[in-house]
């Protein structure tokens, strides 16, 4: 399993993006943080759209996405055809968005969880396998043809 991860969002999300950022290098992952880079005001989709068009090139493997709520950058993740992104709030929903999902993103909600919460969610959701069997033929279709 690759240690490369993407990780970006919007300033709602940027502390928690800092702090995670540092976890993850210490867990000898190999990070792309495409931004912001302070905690200014900014437009999410000017950070996700990249991140997304890094993973559908092959460039990175897995995402994760922090903003206030999460929506945003779910929402604007999913229109990207080879993006499965998944909104979590609980250990639970991470695993599962992996295991029946196979979720490539994972959306962070930063208003609404604690940090030690997005960071758990975090590591289950880059440790833990996709189950295929069953799943595989559904999201074989999820993409719109
Ligand atoms: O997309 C969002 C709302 O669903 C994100 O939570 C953003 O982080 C949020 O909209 C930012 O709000 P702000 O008032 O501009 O900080």
């Amino acid at each position: 399993m690759s240690k490369k991860i993407a990780v970006g969002g919007d300033h709602a999300g940027f502390d928690y993006k800092v702090k995670l950022i540092q976890k993850l290098e210490s867990e000898g992952y190999e990070v792309t943080d495409f931004g912001p880079f302070t905690d200014d005001s900014v437009d999410y989709p000017d950070h996700v759209h990249p991140l997304c068009e890094a993973i559908e090139k092959g460039e990175q493997e897995k995402g994760i996405l922090i903003c206030g709520s999460g929506n945003g950058v779910a929402i604007t993740a999913n229109k990207h055809q080879g993006i499965r992104a998944a909104l979590c709030w609980n250990e639970e929903l991470a695993a599962l968005s992996r295991q029946h999902n196979d979720a490539n993103v994972l959306a962070l909600p930063a208003r609404f969880v604690p940090y030690h919460l997005a960071e758990d969610m975090s590591m289950i959701f880059l440790e833990t396998d996709f189950e295929g069997g069953r799943h595989m033929n559904r999201v074989e279709k999820i993409a719109c043809k």
